[in-house]
């Protein structure tokens, strides 16, 4: 039996993914698996049965990567499964920014008494006057699963976008409209654009990417989105830049005392991924992986370790590694099995920075002594015999 807790509310058509060898605990010290949205799990002790951590969601700097790498935690998140939602914020956000509907929205709000509304309003309505999206230039600053949609769906919108992302994937890159021109450095894309929208994960390299430097390179009046973590814009630096006008909007899905009421931010409260398709993608991603690594021991859309898939568990035993990735791991664990007599029928090995994985299935049962053995040998992390 499986123990399983959710930190946030998780969708349901994840959790019935969990069948009757799974039971939900309230109590994340004493699970093998939690399922975490947005929660913080930095300040965290972690119990000493848990193995694996998904993500329901893209970003993962709520989770301390390191520290589940070096405690033989699995960290999961599910790439791409929230991006459409977060994409058709974006563009709300956009149309949010060029036009000034949320002035005239309140401005009849305001006004829902007067008997002569339609007529005020005729009047009223120069006031929340835009421009359209149509021939502005869209710059879009990371090109994953996130951003290609957007830069792809603003070319529908007749905007010209630039893209820049210096470690755009393969697959990514393959998804790109061939409209979308490749910005080579980032000053470049700052200079020509109208809409600047963010879509990079939190690092320390992207951590404050958006500073007074940046904004004094942008067109006077440009529009900055950030719907990927609040850390990534200099606040200080984006409040001048709305006050004195070389910003005119900032469009953010991360509130914060100093940007909220700030004329000219509009300020979302986390909204990009809570739709029921981006919740619901997202459940169903993150148990699938849970339940093939505590049943199969495998590896699939992690952060912190390699991908690796043997395939279902057959006959015999599956005994799984995790361990840092220094010389002479495998040779030390294949001698050990076979002074132990054992047969491996399958194994492989994947490396990912500086942590491995070694899946080994053999034709017997793998005794306490052996598991003991295995966990002794220096730059082993976690060993677990799957049954
Ligand atoms: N608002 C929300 O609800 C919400 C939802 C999902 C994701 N997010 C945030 O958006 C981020 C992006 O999500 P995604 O699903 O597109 O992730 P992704 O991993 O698919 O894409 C991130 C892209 O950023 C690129 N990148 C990294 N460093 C860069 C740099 N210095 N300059 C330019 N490009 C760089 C990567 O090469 C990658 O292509 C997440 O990390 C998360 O923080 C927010
Ligand atoms: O879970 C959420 O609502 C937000 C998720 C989002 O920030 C992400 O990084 O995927």
């Amino acid at each position: 039996m499986y123990k399983y807790h959710c930190l946030n509310p998780i969708a349901p058509v994840g959790i019935e993914r969990f069948d009757e060898n799974y039971v939900r605990v309230e109590s994340p010290e004493e699970a093998d698996a939690i399922l975490v949205r947005s929660a913080s799990m930095h300040e965290m002790e972690f119990g000493k049965d848990l193995k694996a951590v998904a993500r329901a969601g893209a970003g993962v700097n709520n989770i301390p990567l390191e520290k589940c790498a070096e405690k033989g935690i699995v960290v999961f998140n599910t790439p791409g499964a929230n991006a459409n939602g977060v994409k058709e914020l974006v563009l709300a956000g956009m149309l949010l920014a060029a036009r000034d509907i949320i002035g005239g929205i309140n401005w009849v709000q305001e006004h829902e008494e007067d008997g002569d509304l339609a007529k005020e309003a005729e009047k009223a309505k120069k006031a929340f006057a835009g421009r359209e999206l149509d021939g502005k230039k869209l710059g879009v600053i990371g090109l994953g699963a996130i951003g290609v949609r957007v830069a792809n769906t603003a070319t529908h919108l007749g905007m010209d976008v630039y893209g820049y992302d210096p470690y755009v994937s393969v697959d990514a890159a393959w998804q790109l409209s061939r409209n979308i021109h490749h910005a080579k450095t980032v000053d470049e894309l700052y200079k020509e654009c109208d809409y600047i929208s963010i879509h990079v994960p939190a690092l320390d390299s992207t951590k404050g990417m958006i500073n007074r430097e940046a904004i004094s390179l942008m067109k006077k009046g440009v529009t900055i989105l950030n719907f990927a973590r609040d850390v990534l814009v200099d606040s200080e630096a984006i409040v001048d830049g709305l006050l004195s006008g070389s910003v005119k909007r900032y469009v953010t899905d991360f509130p914060t005392p100093e940007i909220a009421g700030v004329k000219g931010a509009i300020v979302i409260p986390h909204l990009g991924a809570s739709t029921e398709e981006s919740e619901d993608n997202c459940a169903k991603m993150a148990a699938k992986a849970l339940r093939d690594y505590l049943e199969n021991g495998n590896i699939s859309h992690s952060v912190n370790y390699p991908d690796c898939n043997m395939g279902s568990k057959e006959e015999g035993s599956r005994v799984t590694i995790l361990h840092r990735n220094i010389p002479n791991m495998l040779g030390q664990f294949t001698s050990l099995l076979a002074k132990e007599n054992m047969n491996i029928t399958l194994m492989t090995n994947k490396s990912k920075k500086a942590y491995a994985y070694t899946m080994i299935d053999v034709d017997a049962e793998i005794s306490g002594n052996v598991v003991k053995r295995l966990e002794d040998i220096e730059g082993v992390l976690k060993v677990r015999v799957i049954v």
